[in-house]
């Protein structure tokens, strides 16, 4: 069975390109049909996250294809296409279970939007395995054997370490492959939402609830679902989670229907999580179910010789042809081997980019490397603009602290007018939803008090 990320059904088929090319430029795997027939026979032999379906069409209409689809792949997502003037229609596409519906015409960027809901692009597994450290190198086999068998395996490791980066080899390179990977950040959702985004949930089950939707559990079926920051999980879910674990079924909110689960467990945590149970913090029993096969990721200065290689690396990745470690000058490599690294791999990718963006010639010298502990927009604008930052007789260290706190005061408060929602805070900042939790992670440690999730 092939992996596709959206199913267009269209049966004007100018109209049934542009919709694929528009996707398919946006990076999704994308499979068409031209008509309800013709889409039940590719759905019987593709999996596909969603299905974008016109409602006028000979042969089978959009409205039977959703109640095939329905009763043939319960779960799946469908997105209908109506047209201008027909509201009751897509009104009823709502009643009948359509997860939203499209108003032909529409822009591209409506279409975007909508399947960018409910078809999440699976980055391609990078490749994780550089550098010679032998500690590494020894956790690199480890992993590939891991990766091969069905067991649960817990990733344990400071925030940047690669746990993301390993969970995504693991699927890749275990007998899930062919599945999708699915990962939920736990502490990123609010609680009372994180339940019904796992589980799923039926139309009704709660306000707001206004049609079925299916859970990450579902939408894992066959391949792997990580559960990301899994120390943050309230001890009520847990309980629930550790019930969905053992028993290998899931209900959704609001229905006594079991779903069976075929889905790879892991998880990741950047706590010590048998502290966390020691502190009555996380239920033992799911600790001992997750832990089956635990792995430690490393800080990175616990391997320096990492370091260079993963630089060059991640040079490479950001469009810079680093041929070698001839690329630093002495300096800026001594700096970068004696730096503690706080924010690991994430901060030495950031750390990069921005060397990338403040060097003047072909290498990189000492001054170039901007720190995370020296750091923020402040003395990364007085590189850049030099002196034009400290005419005033102002020195750097009390701008940098000034520029600092209005970051973090900015941060707070779109954290507060977002509930605590770390997601939409990002959105907001436009940060990456990453960068904001290394931010806020580096507020904690410094004794900021930071909002939680409504
Ligand atoms: N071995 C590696 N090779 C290349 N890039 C890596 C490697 N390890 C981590 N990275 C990069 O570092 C960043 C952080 O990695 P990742 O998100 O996997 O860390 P994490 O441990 O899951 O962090 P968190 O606990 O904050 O979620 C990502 O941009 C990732 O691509």
């Amino acid at each position: 069975m092939k992996q596709y990320d959206v199913l267009i059904v269209e049966d004007d088929p100018d109209l049934c390109e542009a919709l694929s090319d528009t996707l398919e430029l946006e990076g999704y795997r994308v499979l068409a049909a031209h008509n309800g027939t013709e889409a039940l026979a590719k759905l019987g032999r593709n999996r596909v996250k969603l299905v974008v379906s016109d409602v006028q069409m000979p042969v089978m209409d959009g409205f039977e294809l959703l109640r095939n689809i329905h009763a043939l792949h319960p779960g799946l997502p469908v997105l209908l296409m109506t047209a201008y003037g027909t509201v009751p229609k897509a009104v009823r596409a709502m009643q009948e279970g359509a997860v939203d519906y499209l108003v032909k015409p529409f822009e591209a960027s409506a279409l975007i939007d909508k399947v960018a809901a409910f078809a999440v692009v699976d980055a391609p597994a990078a490749d994780f395995t550089i550098g010679p450290d032998p500690g590494m190198q020894k956790l690199y086999r480890l992993i590939e054997r891991v990766a091969q068998t069905h067991v649960t395996v817990l990733l344990q490791g400071e925030s940047g370490t690669g746990k993301e980066v390993v969970a995504r080899a693991i699927h890749e390179q275990s007998p899930y492959r062919g599945g999708p990977f699915v990962a939920v950040n736990c502490a990123a959702i609010p609680d009372n939402m994180l339940e019904a985004m796992l589980f799923g949930y039926e139309k009704g089950a709660f306000t707001g609830a206004v049609q079925s939707m299916p859970g990450k559990f579902e939408l894992a079926q066959d391949g792997t679902l990580l559960l990301d920051e899994i120390a943050e999980m309230d001890l009520g879910l847990q309980a629930k989670l550790l019930r969905v674990l053992q028993e290998k079924e899931v209900e959704r909110i609001g229905s006594h229907r079991k779903i069976e689960l075929n889905v790879r467990i892991l998880a990741a945590t950047n706590r010590k999580l048998k502290q966390s149970v020691e502190q009555g913090l996380f239920r033992e029993d799911l600790y001992y179910r997750l832990s089956v096969f635990p792995l430690r990721m490393p800080a990175l200065r616990e391997r320096p010789g990492d370091i260079v290689p993963l630089a060059i690396e991640l040079l490479r990745r950001h469009g810079f042809d680093a041929a070698c470690e001839a690329v630093f000058d002495r300096e800026a490599l001594d700096k970068m081997q004696a730096y503690s690294w706080p924010g690991n791999v994430r901060e030495l990718e950031n750390v990069m980019q921005r060397a990338l963006i403040l060097k003047s010639g072909k290498r990189i010298a000492v001054e170039d490397l901007i720190f995370e502990e020296n750091v923020d927009p402040h003395v990364m604008a007085g590189a850049v603009i030099e002196n034009a930052w400290v005419d005033n007789s102002e020195d750097m260290s009390s701008l940098g602290d000034q520029v600092r706190s209005a970051e973090e005061k900015m941060i707070l408060q779109t954290l507060l007018t977002e509930n605590g929602s770390r997601k939409t805070t990002a959105e907001k900042l436009g940060i990456s939803p990453r960068t904001l939790r290394y931010k806020i992670a580096r507020m904690k440690e410094s004794g900021v008090a930071i909002p939680c999730s409504a």
